[in-house]
């Protein structure tokens, strides 16, 4: 695997209505997981898709291995890998077909499909179509997709939504595994725990901006959470 780091500079991208993010610095490196944590609205999803250019910031850069995002060759997001909003799945297509179909758009080797769907305990529904597949095994099938070519970087937006507990260690291993191969990961959560027990890092956002960071063996990592956005608000008063 190649090893590859992602860098957002001072990116802003604010909305109408005053969300968004604001000058936000964040480097991802090769073969660590850094997760994303902050309340409901804090820019989480917005600053993921910045990194991954599905939104243009308005002020700073975001560069992909020292190439800015919009000069980055298309067959280098063939180590993209990313699940952000809602699993990209075909309702209509089986689980394996949905997994066929990511495969050929990422260039993974045909052996790729049966892996992950064992990797994801997906097997028994291999035949199933989305459709009719519930909501965590639906999730499974996208993180699945998202994952299935070995991307070198991984984003992930709040993947263990609607997963068991069976799924979110089957995640956690994954990522685990990706890491240590030479992955650069960054996922957002708002289970502290759940994240502190995967990341090497934890970052805060609050308001849009990155406020500090906690680290994953503190005790009380709820606690302290609170008390630095508690204090970034308290310091943003009038
Ligand atoms: N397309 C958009 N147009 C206008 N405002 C937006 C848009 N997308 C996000 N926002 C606003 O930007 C802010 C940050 O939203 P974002 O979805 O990034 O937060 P989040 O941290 O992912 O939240 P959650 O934990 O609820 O998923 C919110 O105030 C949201 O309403």
């Amino acid at each position: 695997m190649t090893a590859h780091r992602v860098e957002m500079r001072d990116a802003t991208r604010e909305f109408r209505d005053g969300g968004g993010i604001r000058g936000v610095t964040l480097t991802v490196s090769a073969g660590e997981i850094v997760a994303l944590v902050g309340l409901n609205g804090a820019g989480k999803t917005t600053l993921m898709r910045v990194l991954l250019g599905m939104l243009i910031p308005s002020e700073g850069s975001v560069e992909f291995d020292g190439v800015r995002l919009h000069r980055i060759p298309a067959a280098q997001w063939a180590a993209v890998g990313h699940l952000v909003d809602h699993p990209l799945i075909y309702r209509e297509l089986t689980a394996r077909q949905n997994l066929e179909l990511s495969a050929r758009l990422y260039w993974a080797p045909a052996t790729a499909v049966a892996r992950s769907l064992t990797e994801f305990d997906l097997s028994r529904y291999a035949q199933k179509r989305a459709r009719a597949l519930s909501m965590g095994n639906r999730q499974r099938v996208g993180l699945a997709s998202a994952l299935q070519h070995d991307p070198s970087l991984i984003v992930l937006d709040e993947p263990t939504n609607s997963l068991d507990p069976a799924g979110v260690i089957l995640l956690r291993d994954a990522l685990r595994r990706r890491a240590d191969a030479g992955a650069a990961v960054l996922v957002s959560s708002h289970h502290l725990d759940e994240v502190a027990r995967v990341a090497h890092r934890i970052v805060v956002l609050n308001d849009g901006r990155l406020v500090g960071g906690l680290d994953p063996d503190a005790a009380e990592l709820e606690r302290a959470f609170f008390e630095m956005v508690r204090l970034d608000d308290e310091r943003r008063r009038p």
